[in-house]
């Protein structure tokens, strides 16, 4: 099967005053042509770090990432030729989108910058592409502050959209809209998907939103991936337990509070813990957490956990809602 992409021991360090400080340490994960890969985690995980990698925007010291079966070259013909392979939707479309420019601007100005079709062709292209992501044409004379906020995620995505991509990276592309809308905007991803065959690897904080969408999920922590598998089995199981943390605050039917509490702060990943990245904040964690990494492993497991007691974890829940119903939330 073509891989939409592929990140191989993918490491980014960023330099600080205190030395480099690794912000993606070892990563290994695919992505297959038409899925959605949900990645989270809390803030300052790494999974920004992981997906300016994965366009381009970061060069990482280790490893490598093949968009589309071809590796991302670091040369400006290489960033060139990327661009058309994956693109990226950010949280903030009134950040990324030029206040200046028209809707329709912005969503025609990656073909003039590659040059696609005549004036008249990108016209047709640019309506083409309003039509896909729900936008009326009478919207593509306005500016990013005349339309709403949904309005404008949905301009980005048109954008993204442009020159075809293999992958589009949404990083907390619904994080700041209400609820009510990101269920549309979840919903249009979905859609897209469906009718176009594009990847999405979709970032987010929120393990309940990314859910919705992922075909599968990883679950990162501290620039490592700690738990990976198909997006119902993580969520039923939730196996390691920075992943049931992530869902502490989330009420159960009874009104109980289910997983682990997360106490304590993240650890410095300029000098992180010695063997299991999670043990510092863990109420499980034995002597062999502090000696040995733990492998990202699905040895006696429905998928892969970076845990080395995941085995004793009971399954947190067995039912999980459909993927894709957002309407739900
Ligand atoms: N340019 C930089 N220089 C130094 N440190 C950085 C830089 N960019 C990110 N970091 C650090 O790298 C770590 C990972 O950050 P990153 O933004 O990738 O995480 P994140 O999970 O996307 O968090 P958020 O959702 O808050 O952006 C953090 O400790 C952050 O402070």
């Amino acid at each position: 099967m073509t891989r939409s992409l592929e990140l191989v021991n993918l490491s980014l360090h960023h330099p600080t005053p205190a030395g480099p400080l690794r912000a993606v340490d070892g990563v290994n994960l695919t992505l297959n042509k038409a899925e959605t890969l949900g990645l989270v985690g809390e803030s300052g995980c790494g999974k920004s770090s992981l997906a300016r990698c994965v366009v381009g925007l970061n060069t990482p010291q280790e490893g490598s990432v093949v968009v589309g079966g071809q590796a991302l070259g670091t040369s400006a013909a290489d960033r060139r030729a990327a661009a058309q392979r994956v693109q990226m939707v950010f949280q903030d479309p009134m950040g990324s989108l030029n206040p200046r420019h028209t809707v329709r601007r912005s969503i025609e100005q990656p073909l003039k910058i590659h040059g696609r079709g005549s004036a008249a062709e990108r016209r047709a292209r640019v309506e083409e592409l309003a039509a896909q992501v729900g936008l009326g044409l009478h919207l593509l004379d306005r500016y990013p502050h005349q339309i709403s906020g949904g309005q404008r995620q949905r301009v980005s995505i048109a954008r993204a959209l442009t020159l075809e991509p293999e992958l589009i990276v949404c990083d907390e592309a619904v994080s700041a809209l209400d609820v009510s809308v990101q269920a549309q905007v979840l919903n249009l991803l979905t859609k897209l998907q469906r009718d176009l065959g594009v990847s999405f690897l979709f970032i987010s904080h929120d393990l309940s939103v990314v859910r919705y969408v992922s075909h599968r999920i990883a679950v990162m922590y501290l620039g490592q991936i700690v738990e990976l598998g198909d997006a119902e089995s993580v969520w039923a199981e939730r196996r390691h337990p920075y992943t049931r943390a992530l869902t502490s605050s989330i009420p159960d039917a009874a009104g109980g509070m289910r997983g682990e509490r997360l106490t304590g702060d993240v650890p410095s990943a300029v000098n992180p813990p010695s063997g299991c990245p999670f043990r510092t904040r863990c109420r499980h964690a034995q002597a062999i957490c502090a000696e040995e990494r733990p492998a990202l492993t699905d040895d006696g497991l429905p998928h892969l956990v970076a845990c080395h007691f995941a085995r004793d974890f009971a399954p947190l829940e067995r039912e999980s809602p459909p993927r894709q119903a957002a309407t739900a939330r």
